[in-house]
């Protein structure tokens, strides 16, 4: 699904008014509708329930004005505060001018109303907070940032129309105060803003509703940026053919670890090994041999030479010999900082032919050298969390965190690779200039080890022969699927990453790839 910023949305709610004719007041009502609906499933029968408004002079105030004659009609003892006494326009006026016909409950003004809004908190059952939408941009005013304050300490439940106020839709950011939603009733697309945090804690659950926009202006619209869900996975993924053998599978390779990581690099293969490859070669420093050695059986373990507790330089040469036997392979989990390997290194990156994944210290060995990035023949995935991204453009965490989609867009064009942003929203950038983001926040797979499988599962999928784009998507699906799936059962406190395995294998089993294999029923 389409993920827009405030400004784009605006931009898409015009095109459907001036080039499909479809009236505002139209879609006010759709969003008014829908929220009525989703607020009926929350609180059950409307009927006698105590509801306050928070109305702001803009479309979003539109939208809760038509909400209030919906839930007044449904029975609920509406409250409306309107908290500017500028007149309204438009959409929002026809439905302001409705609304007072029906209504006695409508009080303009916050601070000679401040009073009556505490004491209607007490007994309340919901709050609604239509005071801006998508057109909000920087900070509460003072007067409204005190009635949100207010509201935000009180016991009731809260939903937020289209999206928290305070909460810039584009970004995400949130200058000190914003509406704190149990729920928010978002329309027609999700919001940038509703996915990145802080703006992702303060919306609550997201229900993103359909206000009737044209099918035909979503395909056209210019926006390339996408949310990563289930619906665009199961069109990705193939499933596994009944007949299938090893060889058609494919196997990886994993290189890294050194004296000072061993864990890394096994659970980056068996991350690799989890997507469905056929199998998986893991080359490490000879000296981690011995004990790696049998500890996951499946994992075919080289030794290559090591120099200091790391590759040597003869072991990049060495990995030539294993490039023929693989269709992938990642590169850089628990490598170290190469000292006398850095040449041999780069010069890896630049010969290998094969599709490459590289993680980790892989990525701390290329700051400085990027160009390289630029001579290879095969398919790059990078995937640096945002530390590592900062050290690789030599700028700060910060800079890539409020600028990370416009800099992994100019990153993976410029270098010609496909780009995985780790953080809480994980994000993807593709040469193409294609951006897909995943909606993640899950402080289970925030622990080390988590990267590794994932850089694993992606060299997997590109093992299987799915291009570097679809691999990266599956890969990021899969890991934080897992994720979700395990903190159904486990608490984020003392979960350990090696036990992500059997999620991951439930979240393939839940998205039905299993090859769908018939038995034979003999005679008994
Ligand atoms: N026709 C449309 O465009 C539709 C709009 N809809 C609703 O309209 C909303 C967008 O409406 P608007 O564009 O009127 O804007 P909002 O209602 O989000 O904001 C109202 C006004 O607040 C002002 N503002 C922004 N930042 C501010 C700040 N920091 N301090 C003080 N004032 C600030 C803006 O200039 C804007 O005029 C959506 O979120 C959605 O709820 C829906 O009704 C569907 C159709
Ligand atoms: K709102």
């Amino acid at each position: 699904m389409l993920l827009l910023t405030g400004r784009e949305m605006a931009e898409f709610d015009q095109k459907a008014i001036n080039e499909y004719g479809i009236p505002g007041i139209v879609l006010m009502e759709n969003a008014a509708l829908k929220t009525f609906y989703r607020i009926k499933e929350i609180l059950g029968d409307v009927s006698g329930k105590k509801i306050i408004l928070l109305v702001g002079k803009g479309n979003n105030g539109g939208d809760g004005l038509a909400l209030a004659r919906h839930l007044a009609n449904a029975g609920a003892k509406i409250r409306v505060f309107l908290l500017f006494k500028d007149n309204f326009k438009g959409d929002a006026l026809i439905n302001f001018n409705i609304l007072k016909k029906m209504s006695e409950k409508i009080y303009e003004g916050i601070t000679e109303n401040l009073n009556l809004l505490k004491i209607s908190l007490i007994d309340a059952d919901m709050v609604v907070d239509a005071i801006y939408g998508t057109g909000f941009r920087g900070a509460l005013p003072p007067e409204i940032r005190e009635v949100v304050e207010i509201v935000n300490q009180a016991d009731v439940v809260r939903l937020a129309v289209d999206i928290p106020s305070g909460v810039d839709a584009g970004t995400g950011q949130v200058e000190g105060v914003a509406f704190q939603a149990d729920y928010t009733v978002t329309f027609g697309f999700p919001k940038v803003g509703q996915i990145l945090f802080p703006g992702r804690k303060y919306c609550g659950e997201i229900y993103v509703e359909d206000i009737s926009f044209p099918e035909k202006l979503k395909k056209e619209f210019y926006v390339r940026r996408w949310l990563i869900e289930e619906k665009l996975v199961k069109k990705i993924l193939k499933p596994v053919a009944a007949d299938t053998h090893k060889g058609r599978q494919g196997f990886g390779l994993v290189v890294g670890g050194s004296r000072a990581y061993s864990g890394a690099p096994l659970l980056s293969a068996k991350g690799c090994l989890a997507s469905g490859v056929g199998g998986v070669y893991l080359a490490v420093p000879e000296e981690l041999f011995k004990p790696l050695a049998g500890k996951v059986p499946e994992i075919i373990l080289r030794g290559v030479p090591a120099a200091s507790g790391q590759l040597a330089p003869e072991g990049f040469f060495m990995l030539n010999e294993l490039l023929s036997k693989v269709k992938a392979a990642v590169i850089g989990p628990g490598m170290g900082e190469l000292s006398e390997s850095k040449e041999a290194y780069l010069s890896f990156l630049e010969n290998c032919p094969l599709p490459l994944v590289i993680d980790a210290d892989g990525l701390n060995n290329l700051a400085g050298h990027l160009a390289v990035l630029k001579k290879r023949t095969a398919p790059t995935v990078l995937t640096p969390h945002l530390g590592e991204m900062a050290r690789l453009l030599g700028i700060s965490i910060e800079e890539v965190k409020g600028r990370r989609e416009e800099l992994g867009k100019e990153f993976a064009r410029e270098y010609n690779v496909y780009l995985v942003l780790k953080s809480e929203t994980t994000l993807i950038a593709v040469p193409a200039g294609e951006v897909w983001y995943l909606a993640g926040g899950n402080p289970l797979l925030a622990k080390a080890g988590s990267g590794d499988v994932l850089s694993g599962l992606i060299a997997g999928f590109l093992t299987q022969g799915y291009k570097p784009g679809e691999a990266a998507i599956l890969g990021v699906y899969f890991h934080g699927r897992a994720g979700e799936l395990a903190l159904e059962e486990q608490a984020e406190n003392g979960f350990f990453i090696s036990d992500i395995f059997s999620y991951l294998n439930k979240a393939f089993r839940t998205l039905g790839v299993n090859s769908g294999k018939k038995n034979i029923h003999l005679e008994r």
